[in-house]
């Protein structure tokens, strides 16, 4: 759907009245043209199918163009496949789901056509149950009965907190913005989840026209006064641009292809599902079934494995990640190569979509064997640790003046610092030789496979790989890393430089990070460096003031790894607008300056080949 006019921060883009949408609540009384027995024993999905149904059959429905503007089959949805067709898919799990569901759909049509007073085809309740699965929307429900009252007292005692803590308003405002708030995803089972179990399931004619984009931020929310449900964006747009909404969080390729009928490119919350153990020279009988992301195991898999392995100390870990970089291997050599699958994926149709999600699932393989080969042997901390000593780096502050280099005296000549000072960031292209940079890059690729880098258990920074230079060991740094020791001195030229242009006191500490974002298995999401004054270290009092950032890699468009950069929130330092940001590409030479207090940045995963930069903290 795209915009006819502007449309400007979280304002309701599709508010659909109750009575025009079709909805069912757990335990919800059924239709008078459904058995009652036969209504409390369908799942929701065959419940709201029998009400599409009805809808679609019933001449003069107040739907009626709704219902016309269905489409007549889903092709795209793999239920509906052949077996040809499904054995392109290279991928067990999703077959047993998708048999799994046809014999629920089948079971449910049983059902539904011993207790529903119209009549209909199979052919007819599929259709409908592809409708619902692919168009309905899910959220708590806060209750009808007098049993539900209980749950919907504490509903609102969660809401009122909530909404006096936030500073709100008016009571109805209130009300009607954490209701709001209660119906999008995450909150919903913080506030109902722990006191009911009430749901309710909804067609909204309209906003099913909504396309998904994992990256948009939307709620989608039952406004309690308005009796209405209604669609809010968070972005601005301009006319003529599509409106995305995002169905749902964290959902897998599996989940979009058998549900919606898409594959989702560079999907970060794709998944591989496999048994791991078939793969790995052990004698048991044991099936040990592993979800595996771009950056190794989930957490619940990583456990199983573990238990099986005997324990949870650095060797069992250790051989718990070559274990899934074997598998991983072992898998890949097993399925068919990606590059005929992204070759046949260009068209349309079951074969071209069979193709895609194939193609993806070798990328989830591919990145997560690279993940597990680098913990091989390598130490996890939450702070990057010192080359030389490998322990972590207590801050011990030095004056600025200590480090002066012409080149910084000349690079903050040479540039207009006008943006630094109004907006916060500047960005310098060509600040550095572009032959240092690959020099540089050569030394970080040799250190990171002697595994001197550690592997961060930071959960927003998924994936990367950093070490710490320390600026006072440079001379015996210098014979091995003669290029990163030259431009860790040069970018310690210029915090003194800096206090200049910022017109107050600076301090630093005297070391420079490297960091590797593997390709597509790693990402930062939106943060800042320095959460002033929470952040404040007491001891010390140190607060990041200036984040200074050199780029290392040959950058292409395409490549990804873009630096984005988020227009700035209000003086209230409110976390900004996700989907507004200018994309910084990461490129040889290129030097970015940014106030760590004020900036909201975040790292987009790299599509191909590692990225690589150098980042030094100002304070
Ligand atoms: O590498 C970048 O572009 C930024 C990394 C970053 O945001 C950080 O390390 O805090
Ligand atoms: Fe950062």
């Amino acid at each position: 759907m795209r915009c006819t006019t502007e449309i400007s921060n979280d304002e309701a883009i599709v508010t659909v009245p109750s009575d025009r949408t079709l909805q069912v609540t757990t335990g919800g009384a059924s239709p008078g043209f459904v058995e009652p027995e036969c209504w409390q024993k369908l799942p929701w999905w065959a419940q709201l199918a029998i009400l599409v149904l009805k809808e679609a059959k019933q001449p003069g429905s107040h739907l009626a163009g709704w219902c016309a503007s269905l489409p007549q089959s889903f092709e795209e949805i793999p239920m509906n496949w052949t077996q040809d067709q499904l054995a392109l898919l290279e991928y067990s799990p999703l077959l047993s789901q998708i048999e799994k569901q046809r014999q629920e759909v089948s079971a449910a049509f049983l059902e539904a056509s011993n207790g529903v007073r119209f009549s209909f085809s199979e052919a007819d309740f599929t259709w409908a149950v592809q409708t619902v699965r692919s168009r309905a929307f899910t959220g708590p429900y806060e209750g009808r009965g007098p049993q539900d009252r209980v749950a919907q007292l504490a509903f609102i005692a969660a809401l009122l907190a909530a909404s006096t803590g936030l500073g709100v308003v008016s009571l109805e405002n209130g009300l009607n913005g954490a209701l709001a708030a209660a119906v999008a995803i995450p909150l919903s089972d913080f506030l109902v989840g722990q006191t009911s179990t009430l749901k309710r399931h909804v067609m909204c004619p309209v906003v099913d026209y909504l396309n998904h984009d994992s990256s948009a931020v939307s709620d989608i929310a039952y406004e309690y006064f308005a009796d209405a449900f209604a669609v809010r964006v968070n972005g601005s747009f301009q006319e003529g641009e599509e409106v995305c909404i995002n169905y749902g969080e964290q959902r897998s390729n599996d989940t979009l292809l058998q549900f919606y009928g898409f594959v989702e490119r560079d999907n970060a919350n794709d998944t591989y599902t496999m048994e791991i153990l078939q793969h790995l020279d052990v004698a048991t009988d044991a099936i040990v079934e592993v979800t595996l992301t771009r950056t190794g195991p989930t957490e619940e898999s990583m456990q199983r494995l573990l238990e099986v392995l005997g324990g949870e100390g650095p060797e069992e870990e250790d051989m718990a990640w070559k274990a899934v970089a074997l598998a991983c291997e072992a898998e890949l050599q097993r399925r068919s190569a990606g590059v005929a699958h992204e070759a046949s994926a260009a068209g349309t149709g079951p074969e071209a979509l069979a193709a895609r999600f194939a193609a993806e699932k070798e990328k989830v393989l591919i990145a997560c064997r690279a993940h597990a080969q680098s913990r091989c042997g390598r130490p996890s901390s939450a702070a990057p640790l010192s080359l030389l000593t490998r322990a972590t780096m207590s801050p011990s502050f030095q004056e600025p003046q200590l480090w002066q280099h012409a080149w910084a005296k000349d690079l903050l000549k040479e540039h207009d610092m006008s943006p630094l000072r109004q907006e916060g960031f500047c960005h310098l292209e060509g600040a550095f030789d572009p032959n240092l940079a690959a020099r540089c890059l050569e030394e970080c690729r040799a250190l990171d496979a002697d595994c001197a880098t550690t592997v961060t258990t930071n959960r927003c920074n998924r994936g990367s790989r950093s070490a710490w230079l320390d600026l006072q060991e440079l001379s015996q740094l210098r014979p091995k890393l003669p290029a990163l020791t030259e431009l860790s001195e040069m970018l310690a030229g210029l915090p003194v430089e800096l206090q200049a242009v910022a017109g107050t006191r600076l301090r630093m500490q005297p070391a420079t990070m490297i960091a590797v974002y593997p390709e597509q298995a790693a990402s930062y999401a939106l943060h800042k460096d320095s959460y002033f004054p929470q952040d404040n270290d007491p001891a010390t009092g140190a607060t990041r003031r200036f984040t200074v950032l050199a780029y290392f890699n040959d950058w292409r468009p395409g490549k990804g790894g873009e630096l984005r950069v988020h227009a700035p929130s209000d003086p209230n330092g409110a976390r900004p607008d996700p989907k507004r940001f200018q994309a910084l590409e990461p490129k040889a030479g290129t030097v970015v300056i940014f106030d760590s207090r004020k900036v909201w940045h975040a790292v987009a995963p790299s599509l191909n080949g590692d990225r690589w930069a150098m980042t030094l903290w100002i304070h």
